[in-house]
């Protein structure tokens, strides 16, 4: 398609495309350049310019051009010249970086399914072989210029944190959807699809719970939708829906008192050990254990525990501070009456207003044995958190928040337990989350400041790739998201980005290639660079993310009717 000019460098190409591939050649697209001593060296078009003899500034058709007369432009010396930069010399199936330059008159080669399989390492076909034994990778759109080349996810890495970004409309939703049915046909024996969790913003997932869509996604041998007990879907008596009810057993006694005074003090746990303390110490003694019992909050199955869950939805805490007055000789009144206020709002908040605690462990929904059934290695399942005005109806940020931070933590101390267990050593799971801003808040930046999941977030996001736990955050703002948790994603999907975020994006992605970095306010939809661990490609790449199979209908409010004049 081209070929190179004098004064090439080894990072640097000049080059002139051949005249009937002109039109071909864009820029971001790579190409393959094979020299005289029979290298093969890649690299990516950077810059096309255009050069016309008689359109110089200030020459000698100047006054012509500005009185509209004929200019014989065949006449004239033409050309377009084409810089590319190079990447790395193809060799045996690894890239390695380059130290001579091309020669003048060396020719420009578009990408070819053969360079395409050396660079991913092996053949197409090879690759779907793979799968045969572990899922390690899957097509995920195509490389910009190529109809035919896929761009290939690693999933053997999917033990890595990935991140899908852009600002609205941009087509986060609908690479999220694609990524989701990629992950659901790896054709793996073993993991015939990628177990999966997802915090639906919007509902933009539920169709995939529908029995006509389920042929795309048929890999999931189950897929829930779970919605809050007083949700519209609920009250419509949806089909195809699961109430999300939690166990507040995943907790122990420490880390549910911090959770409590933690809701109360929205977040800020500064200044208030006492009532942690207290609280603790309350939910600890025996003589506490005792009354709960007494009050029907045994654990069945358990020699020592009591239920939280019914601890909680009795709000027996409260009922045991005002009887026991051993307690108030040991804590200030101030102390007992915050601890109290703080119960309160959590009993009202998380127990009446949303109802999402049941009445005892065996009620829970959402709990240990979901976890343990869609992670099987060969019956994997989709869940779907539906937080959309439709499966959340008047849920407070807030409880969502703690839901985010109940599932965190009933995933982390699961995959921490099947990490010490030989036989289950295999289990993974991707956490997809949307509006990740609102969970891992970035307080320089974002003023919703606070998020009880923040914490457990920022350790699954640092340990969690060791035994099998991934995160993909979905945001239109990178930057409103907490830093250590960004910096500990790997593999970026980013779509076009405002420019208040380019240089956030550019600092978390470790850097990005100049041309690619300066592409980021301007994708079109559809559009996204591929970067980091999962890109097998290896350099970032220009990708075109194809129109998801299952489009989001439910809920969508339709203006129009068909046959509608203005439909
Ligand atoms: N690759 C694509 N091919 C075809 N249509 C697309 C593609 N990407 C997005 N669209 C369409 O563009 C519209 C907006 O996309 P999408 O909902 O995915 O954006 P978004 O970034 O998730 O926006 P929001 O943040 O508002 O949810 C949708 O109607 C979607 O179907």
């Amino acid at each position: 398609m081209g070929i190179v000019l004098s004064g090439s460098t080894t990072t640097l190409v000049k080059a002139q495309p051949l005249e009937d591939s002109g039109s071909r050649v864009r820029e971001g697209m790579f190409v393959i350049i094979k020299t005289k001593d029979r290298r093969e060296l890649l690299g990516r078009v950077v810059s096309i310019v255009h050069y016309h003899e008689f359109f110089e500034e200030g020459d000698i058709w100047s006054e012509a051009r500005q009185k509209g007369e004929d200019i014989p432009l065949n006449v004239a010396r033409r050309y377009t010249t084409v810089h590319i930069e190079l990447l790395g010399e193809l060799k045996g199936g690894s890239i390695f970086s380059i130290s001579q330059p091309p020669f003048p008159g060396d020719p420009i080669y578009p990408l070819s399914q053969q360079d395409i399989e050396k660079i991913y390492g092996q053949g197409s076909e090879e690759l779907l072989r793979e799968f045969n034994f572990k899922p390690t990778a899957t097509p995920f759109g195509t490389i910009y210029g190529y109809e035919d080349l896929p761009a290939v996810l690693n999933i053997n890495n999917i033990t890595m944190h990935m991140a899908i970004l852009g600002i609205t409309g941009s087509g986060k939703s609908n690479t999220t959807g694609y990524l989701l049915e990629q992950l659901s046909r790896l054709n793996s024996s073993v993991y015939p699809a990628v177990p999966v969790i997802i915090i639906d913003a919007n509902g933009d997932y539920i169709d995939y719970t529908l029995p006509e869509n389920r042929k795309e996604v048929k890999s999931y041998s189950m897929i829930k939708r779970f919605v809050f007990p007083k949700s519209s879907a609920v009250i419509r008596h949806e089909e195809n829906i699961d109430i999300l009810t939690i166990d507040l057993n995943v907790f122990n006694e420490r880390e549910l008192s911090e959770l409590v005074i933690a809701y109360y003090k929205r977040g800020n746990l500064e200044g208030a050990e006492q009532q942690v303390s207290l609280l603790h110490n309350v939910l600890a003694s025996r003589e506490f254990h005792e009354y709960a019992k007494e009050k029907g909050a045994e654990y069945a199955g358990s020699q020592a525990g009591i239920d939280f869950n019914s601890v909680f939805s009795d709000n027996l805490v409260s009922k045991y501070l005002d009887e026991d007055s051993e307690l108030k000789k040991v804590y200030h009144s101030a102390t007992i009456g915050a601890v109290k206020r703080a119960l309160s709002v959590f009993h009202e908040d998380i127990v009446k207003s949303s109802c999402i605690i049941p009445y005892d462990y065996s009620g829970a929904t959402l709990n240990v044995d979901l976890i343990d059934e869609m992670t099987k290695p060969r019956s994997p399942g989709m869940v779907i958190i539906d937080f959309s005005s439709d499966g959340a109806t008047g849920i407070y940020p807030e409880v969502k928040q703690f839901v985010v931070y109940y599932i965190l933590k009933l995933l982390y101390n699961k995959f921490v337990e099947y990490k010490t267990r030989i036989d289950q050593k295999e289990r993974l799971l991707l956490f997809v989350i949307e509006e990740a801003q609102n969970y891992a808040p970035n307080k320089s930046k974002y003023p919703v400041g606070f998020s009880v999941a923040k914490d457990i977030l920022a350790t699954i996001a640092t340990q969690g790739r060791k035994f099998g736990l991934s995160l993909c955050l979905v945001t239109q703002r990178p930057s409103f998201v907490d830093p250590i948790v960004m910096s500990m994603v790997n593999t970026f999907i980013i779509h076009r980005v405002s420019p208040e975020d380019v240089k956030f994006v550019e600092t978390v992605t470790g850097g990005l290639p100049p041309f690619i970095s300066k592409k980021l306010t301007l994708l079109e939809r559809g559009l996204a660079v591929l970067a980091g661990q999962m890109n097998r490609f290896g350099f970032p790449l220009l990708v075109k993310i194809p129109a998801r199979r299952v489009e989001h209908s439910i809920g969508r409010v339709r203006i129009f009717e068909e046959g509608d004049e203005n439909a």
